[in-house]
């Protein structure tokens, strides 16, 4: 199986042309060449591009764990990335179609930086979704291990659980990440972010990705941190936000339509051999 891989700000994904899955994507093999002993290491699997209906292409998005992703923000940016090492694209504007919708891109900076329009944010409780009366999901309480946390809950395509914090450490992500993921408020499970802010310019995010886990960044996470401050008054419409793999820009327009500019870097190029796709032990 050939792969294209690439991180944007330490959150690594592997292209894969959709030629080389003739068959639906099987959970094992995803499992299996993402994970970071028995594979190649990666936080995904970016399957593309397909032909669209309603976009110049089409992309579909695995977590480590296998299941399928509606949006990634990282993820778009290196596919994008990938079209134009592929020479697919040049500099002008072209839309890709993910199961979270149609999002916008630029390659920018001759491949080194990718501006990726990311749609309308809704912190509908329905559209997340989160359980209970359909409402706007605003620091509401959630208790996680006798610890008392005000959340707020975003979706760009893809869930998220925003925690506003003093403090965003490694060691809340890791803690409350997994148990806030399957918590029962989310059916879908969630993708969590312990942010704080800095200044009106400037937050910090600590992330927990659904099916991933511990990340050192995320593109859609990144949007909804910066949504959420933006919503509650705490930040200005473009903020730079910082994690622990480097910063993205993003800017959010009156009707709450984000956009995020950042970096992405190729790491290499090879084959998967079938004996790695096809182990069972793990
Ligand atoms: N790293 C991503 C998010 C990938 C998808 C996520 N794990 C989910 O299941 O929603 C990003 O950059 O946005």
């Amino acid at each position: 199986m050939k792969f294209r891989k690439y991180h944007a700000l330490g959150n690594v994904y592997l292209v894969v042309s959709p030629d080389e899955f003739p068959d639906e994507p099987a959970v094992l093999k995803i499992k299996n060449i993402c994970h970071s002993h028995y594979g190649v290491a990666s936080d995904g699997v970016l399957i593309g591009p397909f032909e669209s209906g309603v976009a110049n292409f089409g992309l579909r998005i695995f977590n480590p764990d296998g299941s399928e992703a509606e949006k990634s923000g990282n993820g778009l940016r290196i596919f994008c990335r990938a079209l134009w090492d592929l020479g697919l694209v040049k500099s002008q504007e072209f839309t890709v179609e993910t199961l979270g919708g149609v999002v916008k891109a630029q390659v920018l900076d001759k491949g080194k930086r990718v501006n990726v329009e990311m749609g309308q944010v809704s912190f509908n409780s329905q559209d997340i979704p989160i359980w209970g009366d359909p409402r706007e999901v605003l620091l509401e309480e959630l208790n996680v291990m006798g610890m008392q946390h005000f959340y707020s809950g975003v979706t760009l395509g893809n869930p998220h659980c925003v925690i506003l914090t003093d403090e965003a450490t490694e060691t809340k992500a890791k803690e409350f990440g997994p148990l806030i993921e399957h918590h029962p408020n989310f059916p879908n499970r969630t993708n969590v972010q312990f942010v704080q802010v800095i200044d009106r310019h400037r937050i910090a995010i600590q992330i927990w990705e659904r099916g991933a886990g511990y990340t050192l960044a995320s593109g859609s996470s990144s949007c909804a941190a910066a949504a959420v401050a933006y919503k509650l008054g705490l930040c200005d419409a473009r903020v730079e936000v910082m994690m622990p793999g480097g910063q993205i820009d993003i800017e959010i327009s009156d009707d709450f339509r984000i956009s995020m500019n950042g970096p992405v870097t190729s790491v290499c190029h090879g084959e998967i051999d079938e004996e790695c796709l096809a182990q069972v032990f793990h």
